[in-house]
């Protein structure tokens, strides 16, 4: 095969950050992707319709010129977050989705949810105006190991939002274990996950054997091997309730590569590209677009895109980094060969 032509697909879980940020993130973004579900967590947070909407302006205003790229807003869940703030930023076409963060589990999160119990009023209004949440999945009590932080989530937390509201779609985001696959797939037809590229391409040795590798480092934490296969197995499995969200999160250069550095990958610059040599090497090419394109999409009860992307397969050496904020910002597979490259407009003519 030397082509691969694939309706539009869509970036389920996305750090564009702000500001000049925007400026290396969105291109990379709206080259590929229609659509992306940006997250909230800003300094401050995006906890407001009007935020939400200064945000959204920000990033359109940062596209390329003839980019119909369309970001779709989040507000981020705090314990003080009213339900009607909630239910205005949808009704008013603004905000798509609503994101938990457990206070101090990742990269900007202090301002998270402290105990379940303080959001159930937003919870309820969310499940009856059909406003789905997504859910970074990890507890953050110091006596838990950081490897087991996702089950202990779903086993204390997840399992509880779910009994307690039955219709509210959730949507797991990145996740990292065999037992989130397993609990996303038994679960009912409400709740959904997402898989960024780095759970499906590495695990823990990667991260860890022969010195430390700081571009590697993210939240949830790569997990052993076993884990790596059962996440690739739901990913390529055709599955509807497993879809593609890359987590791309930038950081600059310095403050990942420090005594201790920042949580997160970037991997907006050449995503779709990754996931189909992920794909083609599990033997599952013909199970991306569902992954990328539809399942995405039919979960959110969002049309379908109807145009198309071609990927080429001709080698290209990912850059070492890119000017970010004055810096450099270093991408996943930072200098590696990819077998898969974008087609510009022009080459894409089938
Ligand atoms: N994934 C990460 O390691 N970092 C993300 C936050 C998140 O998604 O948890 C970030 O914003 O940098
Ligand atoms: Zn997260
Ligand atoms: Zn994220």
């Amino acid at each position: 095969m030397t082509s691969i032509t694939l309706t539009r697909p869509d970036d389920w879980h996305l750090h564009l950050r702000d500001e000049d940020a925007l400026l290396t993130t969105v291109p990379h973004t709206a080259a590929r992707f229609a659509r992306a579900i940006v997250m909230p967590n800003l300094k401050p947070p995006v906890t407001s319709l009007a935020a939400a909407q200064a945000y959204r302006d920000r990033i359109l205003a940062a596209r390329p010129t003839g980019s119909d790229f369309q970001p779709l807003m989040t507000l981020y869940l705090t314990d003080q977050l009213q339900p009607q703030e909630v239910v205005n930023a949808h009704k008013a076409g603004v905000v798509t989705a609503v994101k938990y963060y457990p206070a101090g589990a990742t990269t900007n999160s202090d301002s998270g949810v402290t105990a379940l119990e303080n959001v159930f009023p937003v919870l309820e209004a969310m499940a009856d105006a059909g406003i789905p949440l997504l859910v970074h999945g990890e507890v953050t009590d110091d006596h838990v190991d950081i490897f087991d932080r996702e089950k202990e989530f779903i086993d204390r937390v997840l399992s509880r939002i779910i009994d307690r509201f039955p219709s509210l779609r959730v949507v797991m985001e990145h996740i990292t274990t065999a037992d989130a696959a397993a609990f996303v797939r038994d679960a009912g037809d409400n709740v959904a996950a997402t898989l960024t590229p780095q759970h499906l391409m590495y695990n823990r040795n990667h991260l860890l054997v022969g010195g430390v590798r700081p571009h590697l480092y993210c939240l949830p934490v790569l997990k052993r091997n076993i884990h790596q296969r059962a996440l690739l197995e739901a990913a390529t499995s055709g599955h509807p309730r497993f879809f593609l969200g890359t987590d791309s999160a930038p950081h600059a250069q310095p403050t990942k590569e420090t005594a201790c550095g920042c949580a997160g990958c970037y991997s907006a610059n050449a995503a779709i590209e990754l996931y189909a040599e992920i794909f083609e090497d599990a033997g599952a090419l013909d199970k991306l677009e569902g992954f990328a394109s539809f399942y995405g999409a039919d979960f959110y009860r969002l049309p379908r895109n109807t145009d198309t992307i071609t990927l080429l397969k001709e080698d290209w050496t990912v850059p070492a980094a890119y000017d970010y904020l004055g810096t450099a910002l270093v991408p996943l597979r930072a200098g590696e060969t990819l077998r898969w490259r974008l087609a510009l407009g022009t080459e894409a003519v089938s």
